[in-house]
């Protein structure tokens, strides 16, 4: 065991009980191998009716069943940890590693800066040594608004910051503190600085709305900083110089906060842009933030956060030291990811969108196969192996002896030298993008970048404690998902088609289970064809009576009954485990069906097309701006359709040729009169379909009987009827 006195400053433990979910595991996997040996054995001869929808539902069989493997490698081998934070404080505080924090923002008009600033004061305001913690924003849109929200920030930051840890405010996003407290009655000290404190807020924050709902500065507000004047040979968005301001040089001995002490590091940043250079979206951020962090403050320690969340806890660099610092243990951890809590999730969560289960059950098992991917924010990395460094043994948990000497440079100078590092042309002929920093290529940089820290013989922690470290906003309309999940599913999938792909990149470097794991995210988009196919052929033979399963009287229906029960009484018991609701899981049934016959198709077209050099890289940006009806509408849980998109029209065709199908059974059953024989035969085909029709049921609502703006626009409506009504008529007459 460990050398002599050793206290471990993290544990990990095992999950209890996994030999039972394997034999359950097991069990599932015989009563698939039937239904393989039933689709084999009863494929109808050349010339009977169904022999294609025969082979085809085979073939759907086969990928939703490798599918399945690879969620399997997510739940063999969960591990749950937990940290010792004193102890970490007693042998190392005066040698803490420094840290920097990146905080990412690319557009004031759907990220507002009032939320950006929240995010950057939240982590400003970490229980940590400050002349340690430097925080950069990152800024892709250049906007001197979120400048100025950020110049104010540091100016009430001197004061929040002490109030913090005078008392020990939790969490420290002022907005996130302020709701969370009813305004005190009491005339003490303590009520009486919480007022003064929260009136310095609602300030600054009237200043900040307004500026940016005029969208304009004034004079006076622009005179205030010499940093404004940067902006003076600004274009546009996709047109400017690089713009740097060291708003709080933590090296100052002026930064102090109003008790005395020194502040944190603060930095505005904006890289350069140009029309003709491709920016890479928040990679290309983050690998410029990666120099220009290099240069002036370079801590060995990297944390990113998007902007659209906060520090929900002051201890969470503590927290990630100590999987860094460990003197037995730490050696290989290139990365700790921390999980994510969300905000603005509803009790049933119609959109499905707080992957509880992924939180709870899925990155343990990663973690437990030796390594959580990298999900793109709430993650601490070290610099060197963010930088592309490979593992070897000589890697040192002591981090004090690498502290690098104080520079000397003014921060001017230090401003103008970071500059050049951020330029449009630095990143040419180098391996910036490749094999140093965040990889281009894909809108998933995390997931590629995790990944082939993993496969430089690095290991990461997955870290969920149970208060969330951090929380975030889910989007909250349909159209949102979708477009998310596109991106995602997309960017998981160009991995599968690069040098990158899972399967052979990582053969070897990382574990069989982990590798299963990446393969089911890069076979998300794929996805779309099964689930396409199994949701709709099926329906559509019901038109013709034609049975694709096996009776409800044969032997052969156990396996297919056993293996769907066994399957969704599992996930209904994993959701319900990890905080969910019986309705909340029905919702997320509805919502990964139309992710997947939607999101996945168009990412599956798209990813093709990209590949084959025919369309652009893109990143479409989550808007975190919210109307008020809209709002609405998703806390009473209702789905929020709105404008037309060709992703509504395949949902609602979808929807409505099932529903053409049941009607023909019910025809059956009540005119035609069939007989048990009839339902003995067709059985699980009805059920699916009835299934299918029940779970679209929001969706028909929003067809026919609502009248609120979120219904499904009329247009789209017809469109969708007509396509259906096409397709069974094809179907049944071309047959
Ligand atoms: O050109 C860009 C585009 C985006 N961003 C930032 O990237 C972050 C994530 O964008 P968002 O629209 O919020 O996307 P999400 O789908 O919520 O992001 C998830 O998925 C991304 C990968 O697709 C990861 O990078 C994120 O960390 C992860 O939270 C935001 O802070 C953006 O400001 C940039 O900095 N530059
Ligand atoms: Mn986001």
């Amino acid at each position: 065991m460990g050398s002599e006195g050793y206290v471990p400053l993290f544990e990990t433990k095992k999950v209890k009980g996994s030999v039972i979910y394997k034999l359950f595991a097991v069990s599932i996997f015989v009563g698939i191998c039937l239904i393989f040996v039933y689709r084999f054995s009863h494929i109808p001869r050349e010339g009977e009716d169904g022999r294609w929808a025969w082979i085809g539902l085979f073939a759907a069989e086969l990928w939703f069943s490798l599918f399945w493997v690879c969620t399997q490698a997510l739940r063999w081998n969960r591990v749950y940890r937990c940290t010792f934070k004193d102890r970490l404080s007693q042998r190392y505080e005066v040698e803490f590693p420094r840290v920097d924090i990146f905080v990412c923002t690319a557009d004031p008009t759907i990220e507002p800066p009032m939320m950006v600033i929240n995010t950057v004061l939240s982590v400003l305001a970490y229980d940590y040594p400050t002349e340690k913690l430097s925080v950069y924003l990152s800024d892709d849109a250049g906007s001197d608004i979120t400048f100025y929200a950020l110049l104010e920030a540091s100016h009430f930051a001197k004061e929040w910051i002490p109030y913090c840890k005078k008392f020990r405010v939790e969490p420290r996003s002022p907005e996130a503190y302020f709701l969370s407290i009813s305004d005190q009655n009491d005339v003490n000290e303590e009520a009486k600085e919480f007022e003064a404190i929260k009136k310095l807020y609602e300030d600054m924050e009237n200043r900040i709305t307004r500026a940016a709902k005029r969208d304009q500065l004034t004079e006076e507000q622009r005179s205030k900083h010499k940093g404004f004047s940067q902006w003076d040979s600004y274009s546009s968005i996709r047109d400017h110089d690089t713009i740097l301001q060291i708003l709080i040089d933590g090296r100052d001995p002026n930064a102090r906060d109003i008790e005395g002490y020194p502040l944190p590091t603060l930095v505005y940043f904006a890289r350069e842009k140009r029309p003709q250079y491709p920016h890479n979206f928040k990679a290309g951020a983050m690998n410029a933030l990666i120099r220009v962090s290099g240069k002036i403050s370079n801590g060995q320690i990297i944390h990113n956060v998007d902007c659209d969340m906060y520090s929900n806890n002051s201890q969470s660099v503590r927290n990630a030291l100590c999987f860094f610092m460990d003197e037995e243990k730490s050696q290989e951890v290139a990365f700790v990811q921390f999980s994510e809590g969300f905000k603005n999730v509803t009790k049933n969560e119609i959109y499905s969108s707080s992957f509880r289960v992924s939180i709870e059950v899925e990155f343990h098992g990663m973690d437990g196969n030796g390594g959580t991917p990298y999900i793109g924010s709430c993650c601490f990395h070290r610099r060197d192996t963010l930088c592309g460094r490979k593992f070897d043994k000589e890697c040192t948990s002591k981090w004090y002896k690498e502290n690098d000497p104080e520079s000397e440079e003014s921060s001017h100078e230090l401003e103008a030298k970071s500059k050049v590092l951020a330029s449009c042309t630095y990143e040419e002929n180098t391996q910036w993008g490749k094999e140093t920093g965040l990889k281009y290529g894909t809108p998933v940089e995390d997931m590629i970048t995790g990944l082939s820290i993993q496969c430089k013989g690095w290991k990461s922690v997955y870290f969920n404690p149970e208060r969330k470290a951090f929380i975030g906003l889910v989007p909250i309309t349909l159209p949102q998902i979708l477009v998310q999940h596109k991106r995602w599913s997309e960017g998981n999938f160009l991995i599968l088609l690069s040098k990158y792909n899972p399967a052979w990149y990582a053969l070897g470097k990382i574990s069989l289970g982990l590798q299963l794991g990446y393969l089911k995210w890069s076979l998300w988009a794929p996805s779309c064809f099964a689930t396409l196919y199994y949701s709709i052929i099926p329906s559509l033979y019901l038109l013709q009576d034609i049975s694709l399963f096996p009776q409800y009287s044969s032997l052969w229906f156990i396996p297919f009954a056993y293996v769907i029960s066994a399957k969704y009484s599992y996930s209904l018991v994993e959701f319900l485990w990890s905080g969910g609701t019986i309705l909340g899981w029905w919702n997320e049934q509805r919502i990964w069906l139309y992710i997947r016959i939607s999101s996945y198709l168009f990412a599956f077209i798209d990813a093709i097309l990209k590949t084959a050099g025919f369309s652009d890289e893109a990143f479409a940006i989550t808007s975190k701006v919210i109307d008020e009806d809209v709002s609405e509408r998703y806390q009473k849980e209702i789905l929020e359709f709105g404008a037309s998109s060709p992703m509504f029209t395949i949902i609602t065709t979808h929807a409505l040729l099932n529903f053409f199908c049941f009607l023909r059974v019910v025809k059956k059953l009540t005119m035609d009169a069939a007989d048990i024989r009839y339902l003995d035969r067709m059985a699980m085909q009805i059920l699916l379909c009835v299934v299918i029709v029940l779970i679209n049921w929001p969706l028909y609502q929003a067809l026919f009987f609502r009248q609120d703006k979120g219904k499904m626009p009329s247009s789209l409506t017809l469109q969708s009827i007509g396509f259906a009504l096409l397709a069974c008529t094809c179907f049944v007459y071309l047959q």
